[in-house]
């Protein structure tokens, strides 16, 4: 007989399976009220409450609501006041009068470390563009965080969804939905507006996040692909029901305070409630935080030859009003086999009319040298709209040169990723200068060596345009 595990994953972390689809979940039994929303009297004495993340009118392939049943409704709290933190604000807030938009190619080595930060006050914004006022635009961030969040605490975005990208460290994300643990090379978004309390069971975090600031992220068309491929939609994970019941009903001393703090229109808010804000006993609907494991993308490539556009790598997509124009694409680079026959293998040499925002997770990216001064895990590049890019010296003349063989790029579990957007991103101070990371010589470093390979052929006049 074949010996039985006992392990077994803790059941606050087990997951609902399927992206975009109808889910619910009850931490008590009957907590789901049967056949109606928001009867007289919900189950077991619990408050209902409509969690709204489109319009109510939106079509319904795009729409998406939850309903939540909870001790007590969101509302019972005092007024916010503005956050005394102001250089947190200005840390996490996109001032567009601020933003420094310039045409040079951007490379940073890999962000610091921090242990003094929590994940909200590690939260830096590095790029962005638009506002959130008006529903447009999108910002960057990279986090880095050394503590949990207190204990007693949570924040909420109402600006936008934030996609979470974490590179190293695991995160513990406590949501109003349930848990969701989030180790390197898994994303997590929560949308807008979602209340969450981030753990960091194991020590230091380091990653990257884009807060979307307009609609949701949705799977790409697969087209001709079929249906299945890419990321496939049973492998996204949903938190289940996990409450607590600290609801504060017995006044007096020892009474709990939980600080939330709202990001409302690229500011800080604060408010301080005498109950948790996790305390969703059951819920249903559409609109909901979910996590996915990049290693079970199915990666699609060229089997015949020439480089297919990064497209096919899309893990989520962000659309824009405009068909095929995303807001934010999130594309990744796992590893992968190269097959194709006379052709340049690495990415081509480029100009974009999308902004290209790549970080690398693990590992190395097939276009640019790694160590010291390149691209290397934890750090950044930025090629805006219309900036040319494209392999390195070395790298161009490794792949012109190499033997086109079956070969596996990036075998040691490597895997970049990139936030492309339609939209011309600017620079924080931050991300420019206060951070100390922007590699000084990138442009040089990356393409100073590029050599002329160009032969008149013998004989060859040209057309008259030979000076
Ligand atoms: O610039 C980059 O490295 C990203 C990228 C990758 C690719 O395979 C094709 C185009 C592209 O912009
Ligand atoms: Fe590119």
């Amino acid at each position: 007989m074949m010996a039985e595990s006992n392990f077994s994953f803790p059941e606050k972390y087990h997951h609902l399976n399927g992206f975009d689809s109808y889910h619910e979940s009850e931490a008590v039994k009957g907590a789901l009220p049967i056949g109606r929303n928001s009867p007289q009297k919900p189950p077991h004495g619990l408050y209902a409450e409509k969690f709204s993340g489109t319009a109510f009118t939106a079509p319904r392939h795009e729409n998406k609501q939850t309903w939540f049943y909870r001790i007590l409704p969101s509302c019972s709290h005092p007024n916010f006041s503005p956050h005394d933190n102001e250089s947190l604000e200005s840390q996490l807030c996109l001032d567009n009068k601020r933003l420094n938009y310039i045409p040079n190619q951007l490379r940073w080595d890999p962000f610091d470390h921090s242990t003094e930060t929590d994940f909200v006050s590690g939260l830096r914004l590095l790029s962005g563009a638009g506002d959130p006022t008006l529903k447009q635009g999108l910002g960057i961030y990279i986090y880095s965080a050394g503590v949990s969040m207190p204990e007693k605490s949570a924040f909420y975005s109402a600006d936008g969804d934030l996609l979470i990208v974490a590179q190293d460290g695991v995160l513990d994300i406590r949501t109003e939905f349930g848990h969701l643990l989030v180790r390197p090379m898994e994303i997590a978004v929560i949308p807008r507006g979602a209340k969450y309390h981030v753990s960091l069971p194991s020590g230091p975090v380091r990653g990257y996040a884009l807060e979307l600031y307009e609609g949701h992220f949705q799977l790409p068309e697969l087209g001709p692909i079929g249906s299945n491929g890419l990321a496939n939609a049973r492998d996204f994970q949903i938190p289940v029901a996990s409450f607590s019941e600290d609801h504060g009903a017995t006044a007096g001393e020892g009474k709990s305070n939980y600080t939330i703090t709202c990001k409302f229109a690229n500011s800080l808010h604060q408010t301080v409630q005498t109950h948790t804000p996790f305390d969703v006993v059951a819920w249903h609907g559409t609109y909901y935080p979910f996590k996915y494991d990049l290693h079970r993308f199915n990666t699609i490539g060229s089997i015949s030859f020439d480089h297919p556009d990064p497209s096919i790598f899309t893990v989520l997509t962000a659309p824009s009003p405009r068909p095929g124009t995303a807001i934010a694409d999130f594309v990744i680079f796992p590893p992968r086999w190269l097959v194709g026959e006379d052709t340049f293998r690495p990415p081509w040499y480029h100009r974009n009319t999308m902004s290209e925002f790549m970080g690398l997770i693990k590992g190395s990216y097939d276009a640019k040298k790694g160590g010291e001064g390149g691209f290397v895990a934890g750090g950044a590049s930025l090629h805006n709209v219309m900036s040319g890019h494209g392999p390195d010296a070395e790298s161009f003349e490794g792949a012109s040169n190499a033997e086109l063989k079956p070969m596996k790029v990036g075998g040691d579990g490597s895997c970049a990723f990139m936030f492309e957007s339609s939209l011309m991103v600017g620079v924080t101070e931050w991300g420019l200068r206060e951070c100390r990371k922007v590699q000084d010589g990138y442009n040089e470093h990356s393409w100073g060596g590029i050599k002329v390979h160009w032969k008149r052929p013998e004989g060859e006049q040209g057309k008259g345009h030979l000076l």
